[in-house]
């Protein structure tokens, strides 16, 4: 998947919080999107999925993004909000398997097979433990990852996770960071990530998108830039306007 930006400008009302945002990548990757708090890395979801409107062109696959409204059911993107709250009781499972929504008609049951992919997807990510769990009683990392093994299910081309690994622990934020590698080298998956673990991403190959450089642009992930970029964003950071 080709996804492209292309002068683009998005904000709210007279704020603008990305001026002119230029880049390609021309084949499935992964891409960090860093930057400080408010640089704008949310906002620039809410325009890729249509919510914001921008100036300026996001093209996947050299077509407009607005035209292509119906491109999360067609399961071309997917996002992972940062905060998505439940307050009614639901198993782990239950709520898993939702992840397959796309495949089903209207009030169409899951089968035993659509359950069984479920229990694979929590196997991958090491929480079959909890298959049976009431997702409400579950830690706020917890959560976190059965969200994600949702979002797997979705199985989509394009990928927006805002913030994954927020609020796992040492151990968990290096295997979904290994994960979401994988599932671009070997599913050819797109996945764009915001994140502030940007220590995490050394190890990984992919490029990564500061929002709060003045000129943001694809840098190609390395220790360097990696090392440049966290030294960058504790240097300080732009007054808001
Ligand atoms: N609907 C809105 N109307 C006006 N301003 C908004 C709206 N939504 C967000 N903002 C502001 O836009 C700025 C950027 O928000 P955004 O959520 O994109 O930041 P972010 O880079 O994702 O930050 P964080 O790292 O804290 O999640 C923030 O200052 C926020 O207050």
């Amino acid at each position: 998947m080709i996804v492209e930006a292309k002068n683009l400008v998005a904000g709210y009302g007279q704020r603008v919080l990305i001026r002119n945002l230029s880049f390609s990548i021309p084949s499935p990757a992964f891409v960090a999107i860093v930057g400080h708090n408010g640089a704008g890395k949310t906002t620039f979801f809410r325009a890729f999925q249509g919510k914001i409107s921008y100036q300026g062109q996001l093209l996947v696959q050299n077509h407009d993004l607005r035209h292509l409204p119906d491109a999360p059911a067609k399961g071309l993107v997917a996002y992972l909000p940062q905060k998505n709250v439940i307050n009614f009781p639901i198993k782990v499972h239950d709520l898993v398997v939702m992840g397959l929504f796309r495949k089903k008609r209207f009030f169409e049951n899951y089968s035993a097979e659509d359950y069984m992919l479920a229990a694979h997807t929590l196997e991958q990510l090491q929480l079959l433990h909890l298959i049976d769990h009431d997702f409400t009683t579950l830690s706020g990392g917890e959560q976190q990852l059965v969200w994600l093994a949702q979002l797997m299910l979705q199985d989509a081309s394009i990928n927006l996770l805002d913030e994954p690994t927020q609020q796992l622990d040492v151990y968990y934020k290096n295997q979904v960071f290994a994960l979401l590698q994988d599932w671009v080298t070997q599913q050819q998956k797109t996945v764009l990530c915001i994140t502030h673990d940007l220590y995490n991403l050394i190890p990984l190959q992919g490029y990564l998108l500061n929002l709060s450089k003045p000129e943001p642009i694809l840098e190609k992930i390395s220790r360097e830039t990696v090392l440049e970029n966290q030294a960058f964003l504790e240097s300080g950071r732009q007054p808001v306007v």
